[in-house]
């Protein structure tokens, strides 16, 4: 889908969430306060919390120091999804943050979409702050459907530090504008991509580091195969490859690691797991902290 294409068939949940959103973003740009000129002096007055840089907190984990490093993680908070209707949806994304980060995670991914996903801005604002003076704290994702500018300024404000770039909903040029203008506010984006095609348009903009979605967002059908069928274009790039949805147990966090890929993004199995730092530790097979 891209954001001028129009189709005869029912709208797909991608293309729903994308017309919401539009919805959500035109009342926030007219809202007073939160218009973008005021954004945008927000930012040039230096307001937005200090940053760290995506690519090296991803290359870091409990293991890169041993003689096989694992993966590193993405850990989300997600209370609800489209595919599986309520997930946690009482989740205190503060205090879930810092037993991610207290688990070793590089990056907290955070829902902030409402209507699907039961997110918001706060959600992702309280985990910076549960994190925010941790050494060597993990990079805090904005993970939304991203289409404008205004929601990176708002990103950068409330404190993420990378936000996700969705390749199939976004043309080119404005997913090469959106790229660099994130890039420009210092946050180096995830970029998502679902097959061979949107993974050369990822890196023709020169993405750094690319998602390889498992979930198909038009079907919701999910296969952990889809990232592995995309390792070997970026092989020899300097690009950090992570695998994005349907990740459940080690063997799936093993294969991945065999042929290369560098982190994964777990949503569903961390929000559902007893105990969430047992659960990361066997997952990523890290050693003890
Ligand atoms: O999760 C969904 O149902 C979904 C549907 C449509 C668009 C996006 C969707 N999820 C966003 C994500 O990318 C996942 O939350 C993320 O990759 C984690 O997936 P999982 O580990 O399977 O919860």
């Amino acid at each position: 889908m891209s954001a001028t294409e129009s189709t005869a068939k029912p709208p797909t949940i991608l293309e729903r969430i994308y017309v919401q959103r539009q919805k959500d973003v035109e009342a926030a740009k007219s809202t007073p306060g939160t218009r973008p000129e005021e954004l945008d002096a927000y930012l040039e007055m230096g307001l937005a919390p200090p940053l760290i840089p995506l690519v090296s907190r991803l290359k870091r984990n409990p293991s890169t120091a041993t003689p096989s490093p694992s993966l590193s993680l993405m850990a989300e908070i997600k209370r609800a999804s489209p595919s599986k209707g309520d997930i946690a949806p009482f989740v205190n994304p503060a205090r879930q943050a810092l037993v991610y980060a207290q688990a070793g995670a590089s990056v907290i991914s955070v829902l902030t979409e409402p209507t699907w996903f039961k997110g918001s801005l706060l959600d992702m604002r309280l985990a910076r702050a549960a994190i925010d003076a941790l050494p060597d704290r993990p990079a805090v994702l904005r993970k939304e459907f991203i289409f404008s500018e205004y929601q990176i300024a708002e990103a950068r404000l409330w404190g993420a530090d990378t936000v996700l770039l969705i390749v199939a909903m976004l043309e080119q040029d404005l997913l090469r504008m959106l790229y660099t203008y994130a890039v420009g506010l210092g946050m180096e984006p995830l970029v998502e991509v679902n097959n061979a095609q949107e993974m050369a348009r990822a890196l023709e903009i020169g993405a750094k580091v690319v998602g390889v979605n498992n979930r198909n967002l038009h079907t919701f059908s999910v296969d952990l195969g889809t990232t592995s069928g995309l390792v070997d274009m970026v092989r020899e790039r300097d690009v950090v490859l992570c695998a994005l949805s349907g990740i459940q147990g080690p063997e799936d966090v093993k294969a991945y690691k065999e042929q290369g890929v560098n982190a994964v993004l777990v949503g569903e199995s961390l929000m559902r797991a007893g105990d969430t730092k047992v659960f990361i530790k066997e997952l990523l097979a890290w050693p003890d902290a």
